[in-house]
Formats: C-alpha cells, sequence, structure tokens
C-alpha cells in the first residue's frame, strides 16, 4: 500500500516521466520504423485507477488497429547469461558479426558509441567486480532478476538513477522460501561488491530490505525479451537457443509499460525489432476512455494453465471474458 508521502513523490515521479525520454514518442535514437511513425506528443493514454486491477493505462481518445501507442525506453536491461558476449551490453541490440568490433577488454560487446556512453554510469562499477560466483548461483537455477539488480545496484553508485527509482511500481507478494532465497543471493551480491573494493559509503542504500523490495518489483514488472529475426543468420541462432530453452536476449524494466495490466485476449501488445527499445501497439481498434489491456503469458495456453501462470506468477486470478467462458 502507498503512503501519503510516496503517493505524492510517486505523483511527481509520473509527471517526470512524462515529459522524460523514458517515457518517449520519439523513435530518432529508438527503433526506427518509417512505414509506421509514431504519432507526435501527447501519447493518447493516461494511468488511472481500474475497478479491480490497481492502476491501469486508459486511451485518452480512439486509438487505430496497428498503431503505435507509444515507444518505450527501458530503465534497466540485462543480457541473458547465455548471451552475455552475443549482444549489446546495453540495449541488448544482437551483434551483427563475429569479430572483435564493439568488444571491450572483458569480452562485453557494445553496438555503438553511444550504448558505449549510456552504459559508463554503471560499467565502470560493474566491470570492477568479479561476478562469476553471481552468475553461476543465478544460471544454476534459472535466475534473472539477481543480476538485474545487480546492474540496478551499479546504476545507483555511478549516479544514473535514484535507489528508489522502481518504488512506484506495484511489488510481488513474497512467501518465505523466495524471502530466505534472496536473503542468499543479497549475501552474494554484497560480498561481491565488497570483494570489488566498493567503499562502503558507495554501498549505503544496499540493505537487504533494499533489494527485496527491488526484486519484488522486478518479478512483477520485468519484460522477457525476444527480438525478431532480423536475418537467416538470426532465426538459426534462435532455433538452436530454443533447444536450450533459452530464446531470450536478456530482461528489461520500464516504467510506463508497467502499468499495463493484462488480459487473455489483449487489446495491445510490446514490440521489440532489433533491441530492447520497444514500442507499444494497438491490436485493434480501441475506443477512448478504454483500458488498454497486454497478454503477460502465452495466449495460446489452455483456461487452466493461463490461470496457474497468473496466479503463481503475478498474484491475480483472472477474471477477463475468455477466462470467464472458459477459452
Ligand atoms: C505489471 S503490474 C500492472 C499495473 C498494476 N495494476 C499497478 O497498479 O501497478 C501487474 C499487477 O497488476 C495486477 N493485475 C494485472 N492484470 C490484472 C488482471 N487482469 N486482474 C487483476 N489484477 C491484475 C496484478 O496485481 C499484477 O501483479
Amino acid at each position: 500500500m502507498l503512503t501519503a508521502v510516496t503517493r505524492r513523490h510517486a505523483t511527481q515521479y509520473l509527471r517526470h516521466l512524462l515529459s522524460s525520454r523514458i517515457f518517449s514518442t520519439d523513435t530518432s535514437t529508438g527503433i526506427s520504423d518509417k512505414s509506421d511513425p509514431v504519432r507526435s506528443d501527447p501519447p493518447p493514454i493516461k494511468i488511472a485507477h481500474t475497478s479491480s486491477a490497481g492502476r491501469g493505462v486508459f486511451a485518452t481518445r480512439a486509438i487505430t488497429s496497428g498503431d503505435t501507442i507509444h515507444s518505450a525506453k527501458p530503465l534497466v536491461t540485462h543480457p541473458s547469461l547465455s548471451r552475455l558476449h552475443e549482444v549489446c551490453y546495453y540495449c541488448l541490440r544482437r551483434k551483427k558479426k563475429k569479430g572483435e568490433e564493439g568488444v571491450d577488454p572483458n569480452g562485453y560487446y557494445f553496438c555503438s558509441d553511444g550504448c558505449r556512453e549510456k552504459s559508463l554510469a554503471f560499467h565502470e562499477v560493474e566491470s570492477r567486480g568479479d561476478w562469476s560466483v553471481l552468475n553461476e548461483y543465478c544460471r544454476d537455477r534459472g535466475l534473472k532478476y539477481p543480476l538485474m539488480v545487480k546492474r540496478l545496484a551499479c546504476m545507483v553508485m555511478g549516479g544514473a538513477v535514484a535507489s528508489d527509482c522502481l518504488d512506484i511500481l506495484q511489488p510481488a507478494s513474497l512467501h518465505k522460501e523466495m524471502l530466505l532465497e534472496m536473503e542468499d543471493e543479497y549475501k552474494l551480491l554484497r560480498g561481491s561488491f565488497k570483494k570489488a573494493s566498493i567503499a562502503d559509503e558507495s554501498m549505503t542504500f544496499l540493505s537487504k530490505e533494499w533489494y527485496i523490495n527491488v526484486l519484488a518489483r522486478l518479478r512483477v514488472n520485468a519484460f522477457r525479451i525476444e527480438l525478431a529475426c532480423g536475418s537467416y543468420e538470426d532465426l538459426l541462432a534462435s532455433a538452436v537457443a530454443l533447444v536450450g530453452d533459452d530464446a531470450a536476449v536478456g530482461n528489461a524494466v520500464y516504467i510506463v509499460s508497467s502499468f499495463y495490466n493484462h488480459d487473455c485476449d489483449p487489446n495491445a501488445h510490446i514490440v521489440w525489432v532489433d533491441s530492447a527499445d520497444a514500442k507499444m501497439k494497438a491490436l485493434r481498434h480501441i475506443e477512448e476512455g478504454e483500458e488498454l489491456r497486454i497478454c503477460y503469458i502465452d495466449a495460446s495456453m489452455d483456461v487452466e494453465a493461463r490461470q496457474k501462470i497468473l496466479l503463481e506468477g503475478f498474484g491475480f486470478h483472472c477474471n477477463c471474458l475468455r477466462c470467464l467462458y472458459g477459452e
């Protein structure tokens, strides 16, 4: 539950986001899709309370099927462990050619000087640590969120973001086993920073409570990113990755996109083309005032499977029309 102070803070923060590049309608540095120009400001949405799903995103005017509703830049990204040296360490764009071009001394690839520059704030801190133990821990258990928390902690230490920048997002409710697991992850993370000789003053925010708070928000709000295949080679690489069940290039969290609620028959969806820069698109005609909803899961699953995943992963019983009719 938001307190009065955090609610005021959240409102100010949202205002800031709506006028900032995090919530962007500018495609010049994001995905460029000249055949489908993004409409000019302001974006046709507002965030408001829903009757049964907390806050949600509503259309402020009619939106045509296929329109880009808005573009979105991630606040935090992290490549999948199996793709660490195959995708841009900042925007998750796939490495085009084999070879050393754009690769830093640690073997990480940056697709452009822009991405290298934007990652300076966290990469300087991150490259001081030895993350092999944390990576191994995550790889063994199939975890991805601890890596995003590590990246966020480096961003905070590098001065790129405030330590409470995700507080506005809804957290997952956590059970006891999850909390115990998080305590271990926290110790591992803090220990790795200590070994990297990060000064205690730079880590004052990095408490166990901060770790749990951030991870609880990532659990509900982070997106798993699978890029469209741009070439025959990409297509084959994806097919190979699927054998290892890891087709995702990485994970990312966005602020405004995190306010979209779920429907098993959604009217909007999030699209990535070649990087973590995303677009929200309308799947059908949307009336002014209608709530925009995306599908969090594979919509082709049967109703029981969908209900189970939504309850266990996101903590709610879906009562969309498809679920009500048992479709
Ligand atoms: C990504 S957030 C969406 C924004 C959220 N409603 C908020 O106020 O920040 C996901 C959470 O929203 C709620 N939610 C999303 N879709 C829902 C639905 N169809 N029915 C009930 N709750 C839903 C659940 O609590 C879920 O964990």
